[in-house]
Parts: C-alpha cells; sequence; structure tokens
C-alpha cells in the first residue's frame, strides 16, 4: 500500500516572514495526518519554516524546488543539494515545467539532478507533462514516456522506489483548467507501466506518483479515489493555510 502525499509548491511567493504566518496558521488547525506532508518553498525560506515546525507534531516535511547537479563550483546564482539538505530538506522538485520551458532545463539536467538528490539521500519530486499542442497532435503519452525514461536514466532499482513522480499537463498548471481524474488516472496508470517495462512490476508498484495542476481543496478527493494516483502536487491552493490543511482534510477522507 503506496502512502499518499501531498506537496505544496510555493513557486517564487512568500518570503520567511509570510512563510512563519503560514506556519503559525497551520499549527493552530487542529488535524494530525497520516499522510506525507510536504511544503517545497523557496529555499531561502526553509530555515524559517523548520524553525516554525520544531517541537509541532505536525509531521510537515520541507522541500526544495531545485538544485544544481554539481556539488559546488562557480555557479553564480545556483544552490546545491547539500545546502538545502543542511538546513532541513528532505524533497526536491526536479524538472518542473516553468524551469523547463523558463530556465532551459533540459532532460539531461534532470537525470543529473536526480542522480544528486538521491546521492544526497533526499526524495527527487520528478515533473513530467506535456503542453497543450503535444496533448491536441495525441502525443501525450509519448512526450510523457520520453520524460520518464531520461530522468532515470542510470538510476538504480533501490532508488528508483524512494522516487515520487508528478504528472503535470503544463496546460493544466495555474490555469485553473484541471485534467479530468479519468484522464489523469490513464496518463499516471501509463507512467506506471513504463515504470514496470523499464524495471519490474514491483518496483514500479512502489513508485508514489502524483497529479499536479490546478488542484484544489473542491478537486482533490476526486483525483486521489483513481487507483495509481498517490498524490497531488499543488500551486496556488498550498498557499494558504486554510486551503492547505482543507486539501490535507479531503485526502484523509478518501485514504
Ligand atoms: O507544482 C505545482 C504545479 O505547477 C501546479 O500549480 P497549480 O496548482 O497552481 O496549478
Amino acid at each position: 500500500m503506496r502512502k499518499q502525499i501531498i506537496a505544496g509548491n510555493w513557486k517564487m511567493y512568500k518570503t520567511a516572514t509570510d512563510a512563519r504566518r503560514f506556519m503559525q496558521a497551520i499549527n493552530q488547525t487542529d488535524w494530525a495526518s497520516e499522510l506525507d506532508i510536504v511544503i517545497c518553498a523557496p529555499s531561502i525560506t526553509i530555515p524559517a519554516l523548520i524553525e516554525e515546525l520544531k517541537g509541532t507534531e505536525r509531521g510537515i516535511a520541507i522541500g526544495a524546488q531545485n538544485v544544481h547537479w554539481e556539488e559546488e563550483g562557480a555557479f553564480t546564482g545556483e544552490i546545491s543539494v547539500s545546502m538545502v539538505k543542511e538546513v532541513g530538506a528532505r524533497y526536491v522538485i526536479i524538472g518542473h515545467s516553468e524551469r523547463r520551458t523558463l530556465f532551459g532545463e533540459t532532460d539531461e539536467m534532470v537525470n543529473k539532478k536526480v542522480k544528486r538528490v538521491l546521492e544526497a539521500g533526499l526524495i527527487p519530486i520528478v515533473c513530467v507533462g506535456e503542453s497543450q499542442t503535444e496533448r491536441e497532435q495525441g502525443r501525450t503519452n509519448e512526450v510523457v514516456g520520453m520524460q520518464v525514461e531520461a530522468a532515470f536514466q542510470g538510476i538504480e532499482k533501490k532508488d528508483m522506489t524512494k522516487v515520487i513522480v508528478a504528472y503535470e499537463p503544463v496546460w493544466a498548471i495555474g490555469t485553473g483548467l484541471a485534467s479530468t481524474p479519468t484522464d489523469a488516472e490513464m496518463v499516471i496508470a501509463e507512467i506506471r507501466r513504463q515504470i514496470s517495462h523499464l524495471y519490474d512490476v514491483e518496483t514500479a508498484e512502489s513508485v508514489r506518483l502524483q497529479y499536479g495542476g490546478s488542484v484544489k481543496p473542491n478537486n482533490i478527493k476526486s483525483f486521489l479515489a483513481s487507483p495509481n494516483i498517490d498524490g497531488a502536487l499543488v500551486g496556488g491552493a498550498s498557499l494558504a493555510a486554510d486551503s492547505f490543511s482543507q486539501m490535507i482534510g479531503a485526502m484523509e477522507v478518501s485514504s
């Protein structure tokens, strides 16, 4: 049985002060969750979040949104896995479509980052997804399949079981136009089949697969009802403590 996981991706929102306020509000809610709950925050706010979580029993883990694949070096403006690990990050989002389209992140870079993150003992949340045009051309499975194959090139089976894959159709991100649960399930089931083909059934069954793209408190349950969808990667709706808590509540009911 795969443990469900909700991850908020704050993107480039919230200062450390905002992040503290969010966590203080979360700490006042009364849920105690069995889910894996992650907040992927701007790296500079991670220490503030970790501090706010100290002594609480929220069970929230913190993640980064990007890292460089090298351990260190002359890479102005970049951040290493060791740096985010030392301040308390346990997850790292890799290959988000905004990184791919706005910052030229290639499948090869994604693969190198996945390797580095796993080497450091952190958990990569690897994003894949097709554009609107690719979808209209009927190429969704082909595009997503290529991204999956490239991302995990050279990753051993024992490491693959730790990985999380987030299927995020680009056209659904931040648009309010979520995929239907049926369509998302079809693509995500295909990703699982592909992992099974690349590794084996046992490995594929252990990998957690998320859906992301306009997930909200009012639709998260319908995605989680699908057999292959193990959680959600949430952007906009993770920014407010009340909607984040509502989504956790909805997941608890459906699990
Ligand atoms: O990583 C999260 C995704 O980009 C989804 O963002 P969204 O929930 O605002 O559509």
